[in-house]
């Protein structure tokens, strides 16, 4: 037994199933850091979260298909005065994010290993005070472009779970997802406060950012504001 056992015990296994053993240990942390019941299964009421008591009323915020977690953990350490939530179904992308954190240490978040839409209803209205949507899936043929995240089916839950002036950032190396975001978003009731080649300040690489970089394309990096 090493001082830290779970080194890279969540490891890389795209495309593999996890192993029972990992599984284990999987659902050991998960219900750790579960926010509350979120699942139809679990919470049939859709009763709202307690975040005040998830995160002692620090403000809440919100990623959206967190991929492997480098943002939410680098954000977590960055601001350990928020309570950052988080939802990604990609079971091996949860586990990515469970060893990030076990090696940083952050205790401000909680995951929803799931559909962020199972999330949208039971976050209390108005209650999140910034979300991301970094990389969102691409959809690249055009009779998918419906099944993209930023349609109104989707911006109206996210827009009701999130605070009056609230940011909202939207990052993608799809140009045409770009034009999408700037035509869908606006009338779901944000106004744009930037659109930029550039990322935030606060930024750090994620996974899927780093893929288009080798592929040489370039990102935009958008941010709205609840209105
Ligand atoms: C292209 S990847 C980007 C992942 C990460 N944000 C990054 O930049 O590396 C898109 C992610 O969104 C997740 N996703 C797709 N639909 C989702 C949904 N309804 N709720 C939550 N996550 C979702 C996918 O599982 C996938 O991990």
């Amino acid at each position: 037994m090493t001082d830290r056992p779970h080194r890279n015990f969540y490891g890389r296994r795209k495309g593999k199933q996890l192993k029972p053993s990992h599984e284990t240990y999987l659902a050991e942390d998960l219900a750790a850091l579960s926010p509350g019941p979120v699942s139809w299964e679990e919470n049939p009421d859709r009763t709202p979260l307690d975040l005040a008591a998830l995160f002692g009323g620090r403000p809440v915020w919100l990623e959206i298909g967190f991929g492997g977690g480098e943002h939410m953990v680098h954000q977590a350490e960055l601001h350990p005065e928020v309570g950052i939530i988080g939802a990604e179904p990609y079971i091996n992308g949860v586990a990515m994010l469970l060893g990030k954190l076990r090696r940083a240490g952050a205790e401000n978040v909680r995951i929803h290993p799931g559909d962020a839409r199972d999330l949208f209803d039971v976050l209390p209205a108005e209650s999140i005070a910034k979300a991301f949507l970094l990389y969102p899936d691409p959809w690249p043929k055009a009779r998918h472009h419906r099944r993209r995240f930023v349609t109104p089916e989707h911006l109206g839950p996210l827009h009701r779970c999130l605070a009056p002036g609230a940011e909202f950032r939207v990052a993608t190396d799809i140009e045409d997802y770009v034009r999408q975001t700037l035509e869908e978003v606006p009338p779901a009731g944000f106004e744009l406060l930037s659109d930029s080649p550039e990322p935030w300040a606060d930024w750090i690489r994620t996974r899927y950012e780093a893929k288009a970089v080798r592929e040489g394309r370039s990102s935009r990096y958008l941010t709205f504001r609840r209105l």
